[in-house]
This record gives structure tokens, C-alpha cells and sequence, in this order.
């Protein structure tokens, strides 16, 4: 058993006997190992990787922040070769490319510059490489395990706002784009590629609503606009407690996908970059969202695929992501 689980069924014997772990010798001398699966710990894995204190902070707040994890060379790296795409140099099969709304709307003929954010970079290996870093990957298997998918990536370049708080994403859950569960096998990794604060628009989090359910999702009522798919929770507390994530160049945050988070308005005049995947276990399967609240974004999916691909009914919004999703670690087993 390891050092941090031992700790781990230190405290948990001290809180609760009855969820100690079972490791005794039998009659002949063998050693018998009960698994131990402490049952107040439900999101995250032992693999000697995180603390005691970093796991039960996930368990009760739905993210936890990693100073410094990626190195400021690849993130150069993967700058360059965001930059590479914006100067149409170079143009990954599948990649999309999505303005903000209030360029895209405007007789303004955008430059490289008005890129709000990239998706599905798989085909990108420069970028990929992100995806499949040891150091953020040894993470990722603390949440989902040791068979791990990339489902969903981005490289997000929020722009200075243009006036009309465009450039905000509204809180959301991002399990609400996903048919694929368990839920808690799922994982966000967002690696700051710069200083983020408050004032060009960090994440935001509402800790502890990773315990909830999905809610609905659909566009707020925002007179500027809002960009194409950002839905936002349709009903939140405005009470609960909101935490800013404040971040340095290299920090990364894994947050669980019922989380409630989003961004605020950029305020300075530069264009603040992450980079980011979602990773889920190979072991998740696909459902139907059909007569769920899904519903509405699988139709939004449908529509921009028609319009970009041609694609016909007879591909399904599962297909989308069996398709894009890559294996980084372990077998490909249902996804
Ligand atoms: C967990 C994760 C998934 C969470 C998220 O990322 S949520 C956000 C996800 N957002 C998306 O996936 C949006 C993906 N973006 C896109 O598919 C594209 O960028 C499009 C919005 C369809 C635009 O495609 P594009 O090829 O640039 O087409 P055009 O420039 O010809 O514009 C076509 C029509 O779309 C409009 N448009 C362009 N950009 C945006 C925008 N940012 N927000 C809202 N509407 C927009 C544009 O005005 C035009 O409208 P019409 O003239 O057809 O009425
Ligand atoms: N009506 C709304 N519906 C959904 N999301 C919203 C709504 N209003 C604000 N948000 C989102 O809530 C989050 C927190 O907003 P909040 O105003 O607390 O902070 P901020 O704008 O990021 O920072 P600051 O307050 O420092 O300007 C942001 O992601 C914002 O996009
Ligand atoms: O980088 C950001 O502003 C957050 C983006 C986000 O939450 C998302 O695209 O799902
Ligand atoms: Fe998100
Ligand atoms: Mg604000």
C-alpha cells in the first residue's frame, strides 16, 4: 500500500473505523489484501500523485489547481504553432476556427488576431503534444484511470472585449456538450499559457457543484450578444460563493465536468491564452441525449456539421466524438 494511502487510512480509521482497510495474514502465512476503496472519496484515485489534502480538496470543491506544471517551453511551443494556424500556414484536417461574435458580426474584416478559439486540434501533433504530456497525464489517471482518452480539445484566445462583454463565457457545466458517462470519469485539464487574472478574464468557479446534477443549459439574455454554443446554466444561484482562479504561466486546473465555472470580460488590451483537454476514461460508453437537456446542443452539433461537412442524419452526435476522441494512454476499449 502506498505512503499517501496509509496516511489516507490514518485519518479515515480516526474519522470512521468501519472504513479502515483489510490487510491481514491468513493461517498459511499470505498476506491478503482487501481492495481498499474508502468510501467518502469518490472522485479521485490513488496513485501516489496527489496529496491527501489535494484529493479531499477535488472531493469537496470540484477542481484542484497544479502550480507550474507545464513547462514555459512548450508553451512557447504550443503558442508558435497556434500562431502557425491564425497565419493559415498550416490547417489541421477537422480543426475549427470560431471568431468572436461581435467581429464576426461586424463589416470588420478580421485578422488573425480575432481568433476567440480553437477546437479539436487532434490532427495539430504540435498542439496534440499537450494532450499527451507525461506530467499532465499522470494527473488526469488520478481521476479517470489508466486507460485515457482525449475527447475535446481547445486552445481558447479570449480577445480584448470588443464593448459588448462578448468576450464573456457564461457559467456552465461541460458535461452538458458530452454523451458520454460516467460522469465522474471525466476530467478537464486548462493550463494557463500566461499570467490570468481578473482583469483579462480568468476562470470562475462555483466550488462544490461537481455534487450536483446536470442542469439545463441555453443562451443567456445578453443584449451584446453571445457566441455561437455558449450556453449558460439556466438557473444558478447568483448567492452561491464564485472563486476567481487566478493563474501563472504553466498552472494548470483539472476540474470535474459538472462544475459550474466560466469568464469574465477581458479588460486589457492583450489576448489571453489557454490551452486545454477533456479527458475521459476509455472505459466510458456513449448515450443517447434524446429527451434529455442535451438536446438542444446535440442539435446545434447537427446543424454545424450539415453546414460545414455535409453530414446527414445518419451520422450521430456520438459519431462526432468517437471520431475526434484520440487514445493517449492505456487500450481504447467503448469510446
Ligand atoms: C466543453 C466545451 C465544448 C465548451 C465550449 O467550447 S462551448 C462553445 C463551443 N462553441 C463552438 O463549438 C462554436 C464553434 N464555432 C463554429 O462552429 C463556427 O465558428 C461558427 C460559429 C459556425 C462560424 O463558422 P464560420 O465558418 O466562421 O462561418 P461564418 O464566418 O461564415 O459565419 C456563419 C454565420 O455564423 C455567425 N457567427 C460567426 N461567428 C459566430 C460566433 N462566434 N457566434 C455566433 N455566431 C457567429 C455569422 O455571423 C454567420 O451568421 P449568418 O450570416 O449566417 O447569419
Ligand atoms: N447572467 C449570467 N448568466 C450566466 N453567467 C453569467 C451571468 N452573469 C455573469 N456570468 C458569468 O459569471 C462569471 C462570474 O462573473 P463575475 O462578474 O462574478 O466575475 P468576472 O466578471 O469574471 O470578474 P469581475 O467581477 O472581477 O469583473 C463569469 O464567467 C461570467 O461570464
Ligand atoms: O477559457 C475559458 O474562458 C473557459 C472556457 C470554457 O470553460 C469552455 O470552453 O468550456
Ligand atoms: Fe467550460
Ligand atoms: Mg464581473
Amino acid at each position: 500500500m502506498s505512503r499517501a494511502a496509509d496516511r489516507l487510512k490514518a485519518v479515515l480509521n480516526h474519522l470512521d473505523p468501519s472504513l479502515a482497510c483489510v490487510r491481514a495474514s491468513n493461517t498459511s502465512g499470505q498476506t491478503i489484501t482487501h481492495t481498499y476503496q474508502p468510501h467518502n472519496l469518490r472522485y479521485t484515485n490513488d496513485n501516489d500523485l496527489l496529496s491527501l489534502d489535494q484529493r479531499l480538496f477535488y472531493e469537496k470543491n470540484g477542481f484542484v489547481v497544479i502550480k507550474n506544471l507545464v513547462s514555459k517551453e512548450d508553451i512557447d511551443r504550443f503558442r508558435g504553432a497556434f500562431e502557425r494556424i491564425c497565419r493559415r500556414e498550416v490547417s489541421p484536417p477537422g480543426l475549427l476556427v470560431m471568431r468572436d461574435v461581435a467581429i464576426a458580426n461586424s463589416e470588420f474584416v478580421p485578422d488573425q488576431k480575432a481568433v476567440t478559439k480553437i477546437q479539436d486540434y487532434q490532427e495539430d501533433p504540435e498542439l496534440f503534444r499537450y494532450c499527451t504530456l507525461p506530467e499532465v497525464l499522470q494527473y488526469v489517471e488520478c481521476f479517470v484511470g489508466e486507460d485515457i482518452m482525449a475527447m475535446h480539445t481547445m486552445l481558447i484566445n479570449k480577445p480584448p472585449d470588443a464593448g459588448k462583454k462578448t468576450s464573456r463565457h457564461p457559467l456552465h457545466q461541460d458535461l452538458h456538450y458530452f454523451p458520454f458517462r460516467p460522469v465522474d470519469k471525466i476530467v478537464c485539464a486548462w493550463t494557463a499559457m500566461e499570467r490570468i487574472t481578473r482583469q483579462n478574464g480568468c476562470l470562475v468557479v462555483l466550488p462544490g457543484t461537481h455534487t450536483g446534477t446536470l442542469k439545463e443549459h441555453d443562451y443567456p439574455e445578453w443584449e451584446g450578444g453571445v457566441n455561437k454554443m455558449y450556453h449558460g446554466v439556466r438557473d444558478f444561484d447568483p448567492d452561491l460563493p464564485r472563486v476567481h482562479l487566478e493563474m501563472e504561466k504553466g498552472d494548470t486546473v483539472f476540474f470535474h465536468p459538472l462544475l459550474i465555472h466560466g469568464s469574465g470580460m477581458n479588460q486589457t488590451t492583450g489576448f489571453r491564452k489557454a490551452i486545454s483537454c477533456h479527458y475521459a476514461s476509455a472505459h466510458c460508453f456513449y448515450i443517447d441525449v434524446k429527451d434529455t437537456t442535451q438536446e438542444n446542443i446535440e442539435e446545434e452539433v447537427r446543424q454545424i456539421a450539415e453546414r460545414k461537412y455535409g453530414m446527414t442524419d445518419a451520422i450521430r452526435f456520438q459519431d462526432t466524438w468517437a471520431l475526434r476522441g484520440r487514445l493517449v494512454k492505456g487500450e481504447r476499449v467503448s469510446l
